[in-house]
């Protein structure tokens, strides 16, 4: 890697709950190039949603953030202080979460959110300089600047998504997670919505790391993809590796259970059910499910490794071979 703007090494984080401690990121690492972009995916409940929150150090109890560090440019996230870290929110990394644009205040105009955001990170700048960062924002959007005078509830579900991508991008972060974006959008507004994230990721060099369920859109959008499985990355390869040659079988169960006209009505799943963060199986949590498992599968839990053509995997398939 030549130029990592974000390293993320051993994160892990557990939910304490009734009924025993999840443990929901295990150990998870990996780095991500300026101008990247990942795509995270894997079965709802796999951590995807806890890593984003990780890594903002936004994770709330019955959740703990207990290991690990997240190193953006050159500032190791984990060390600042909770004031520090306010600050590095938005202008170091920046993240539009689930259901972003249902999050705007209804009773405030969204300039009035927009500036707010901006004047906890720069309380001595004038508020004309403020309003004008605030109204270009929205112009990168491709929103009009009249936006800013509006309320949410005079926007479309799409506008109001991309007012959102407009305040993360405000202090143009290094890192812009953006958890499901498009989700309960249709699917032209998907793609203006992706589009614009496209636009603005390239105009401020950020790496970007999409959070979602949809391959096609990754297909699309991403460079990497990171599959996720309770709380362990299972696989990191370019979008072409992951469509054509996925590596670990979890990812290969994921790519052949997607629709295809030569499958046409057939659905293919995957077997088994996700296991439960409370009762991880030993050894390889994939294993129950895996039809190449092996004995060690059982017993060893495979760590990530490098393939010679810079596959990422976890599975002892390959520990061989690595
Ligand atoms: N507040 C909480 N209390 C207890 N356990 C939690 C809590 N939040 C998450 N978890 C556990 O952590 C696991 C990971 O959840 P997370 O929301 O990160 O998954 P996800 O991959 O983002 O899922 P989805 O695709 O549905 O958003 C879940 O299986 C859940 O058991």
């Amino acid at each position: 890697m030549s130029n990592p703007v974000l390293q993320v090494s051993d994160l892990q984080v557990s939910y304490y709950t009734d009924l025993g401690r999840a443990v929901a990121l295990n150990n998870v690492s990996f780095v991500l190039e300026s101008g990247e972009k990942l795509g995270l995916v894997g079965e709802s409940g796999s951590g995807k949603s806890t890593m984003a929150l990780a890594m903002m150090r936004m994770i709330k109890p019955p959740g703990r953030i207990e290991g690990g560090h997240v190193i953006v440019g050159d500032t190791d996230l984990t060390s600042l202080t909770d004031e520090q870290m306010l600050k590095a929110r938005l202008s170091k990394i920046a993240y539009i979460p689930q259901g972003a644009m249902n999050s705007l205040n209804p009773v405030l105009r969204i300039g009035r959110q927009m500036m707010d955001a901006v004047r906890a990170h720069t309380p001595k700048e004038s508020a004309s300089n403020i309003q004008e960062r605030c109204i270009e924002a929205l112009e990168s959007v491709e929103l009009k600047p009249s936006v800013f005078k509006m309320y949410a509830h005079e926007l479309s579900g799409g506008m109001k998504q991309r007012v959102c991508i407009a305040i993360g991008i405000l202090l143009k972060p290094q890192v812009i997670i953006a958890d499901e974006p498009t989700s309960a959008l249709d699917v032209v507004t998907q793609r203006q919505v992706m589009e614009t994230i496209d636009r603005v990721q390239k105009q401020i060099g950020a790496a970007v790391i999409l959070i979602g369920h949809d391959m096609g859109l990754m297909a699309q959008f991403v460079d990497k993809v990171a599959v996720m499985y309770a709380g362990r990355l299972a696989e990191v390869s370019t979008v072409r590796q992951m469509f054509t040659k996925p590596a670990h079988p979890y990812a290969q169960a994921l790519i052949s259970s997607l629709p295809n006209l030569d499958n046409k009505g057939v659905f293919r799943g995957i077997p088994g059910l996700a296991p439960s963060l409370l009762r991880l199986p030993s050894g390889c949590a994939f294993h129950p499910r895996c039809p190449h498992a092996m004995d060690i599968c059982t017993t060893v839990r495979p760590e990530l490794v490098t393939l010679e053509d810079g596959q990422q995997v976890a599975c002892h398939l390959y520990t061989e071979k690595a």
